[in-house]
């Protein structure tokens, strides 16, 4: 779906590191980890087309996606940004409704049907009673869930998600990951930014770690979690613990009574 073939993310004054060469496929949660500054977001946007790479290329669907017309790109890929501004002020169901402008002739405004899957969208969210809210009024929490509610309107082939559990508690967590891993057993690619890595463990299938330096290395998530190479990675001491099957990791602090 998703190659990276010999790709160096554009970091201005920093090493090229190594050129990254993977492809996501259909059905697979990938996790970008890294320290804060690492170059997640600049990975995906690269990813994406948002930012051209400082070499190699980015294939979607076998074509270069430099090359792609962004409608088109926009058709098959949905992006989840990590902060989405106000832009300018719309209401929950009109923000909802840009998911389906890829699909939109320049003439043309939507559909009963583009409405109905914004309001499916909305309604899956847990937004659907806020449809006629400005968005300049909702919550950190209500934000990123339009935010998922609007690239799920776009009804994406590949998802590249910033952090896609920003600003959620707990419940919301569980339910944006367990949408967005409902999209990949739908057959979807799914490629995820994210700093929790008990979600990194449980949800994803591959993992690729990235150092600031602009070292990267990927593969399976079993793997790739282990507590030498994410201590590496964060310059962080951290525990690895196993209940009821499922792995956590635990960062350690001196502070007494603390883990
Ligand atoms: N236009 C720019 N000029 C110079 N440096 C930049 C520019 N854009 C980004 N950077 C730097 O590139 C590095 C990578 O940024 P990026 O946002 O990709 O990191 P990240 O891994 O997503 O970080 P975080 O976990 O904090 O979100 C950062 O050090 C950032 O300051």
């Amino acid at each position: 779906m998703l190659i990276a073939k010999d790709l160096l993310i554009d970091i201005p004054e920093r090493p090229s590191g190594t050129p990254l060469s993977f492809e996501i496929k259909a059905g697979e949660i990938w996790g970008v980890l890294g320290p804060n500054g690492a170059g997640k977001t600049t990975l995906l946007h690269t990813l994406a087309g948002l930012r051209k790479p400082r070499d190699g290329e980015v294939i979607l669907n076998a074509k270069n996606i430099q090359h792609m017309r962004r409608k088109h790109v926009a058709q098959q890929l949905a992006v989840v940004f990590q902060n989405s501004g106000d832009g300018f002020p719309a209401t929950v169901l009109e923000t909802a409704m840009i998911g389906r402008h890829p699909f939109i002739s320049p003439w043309d405004i939507e559909t009963a049907d583009d409405l109905a899957i914004a309001r499916d969208a909305l309604q899956k969210l847990e937004l659907a009673d806020l449809e006629n809210r400005l968005v300049s009024t909702l919550s950190g929490g209500e934000r990123q869930r339009l935010a998922i509610a609007t690239a799920l309107c776009q009804s994406p082939k590949l998802w590249l998600a910033d952090e896609p559990s920003n600003h959620l508690d707990l419940k919301h967590q569980v339910q944006i990951m367990s949408l967005l891993a409902e999209q990949a057993d739908a057959g979807c690619g799914v490629i995820l930014c994210l700093h929790d890595l008990n979600l990194a463990a449980h949800w994803c299938d591959k993992i690729l770690l990235i150092y600031p330096n602009g070292e990267a290395c990927w593969g399976d998530a079993d793997t790739m979690l282990s507590v030498t190479a994410l201590e590496r990675l964060y310059d962080q001491a951290l525990s690895k613990i196993t209940s009821d099957g499922q792995t956590y990791f635990v960062p350690l602090s001196n502070r007494a009574g603390a883990p």
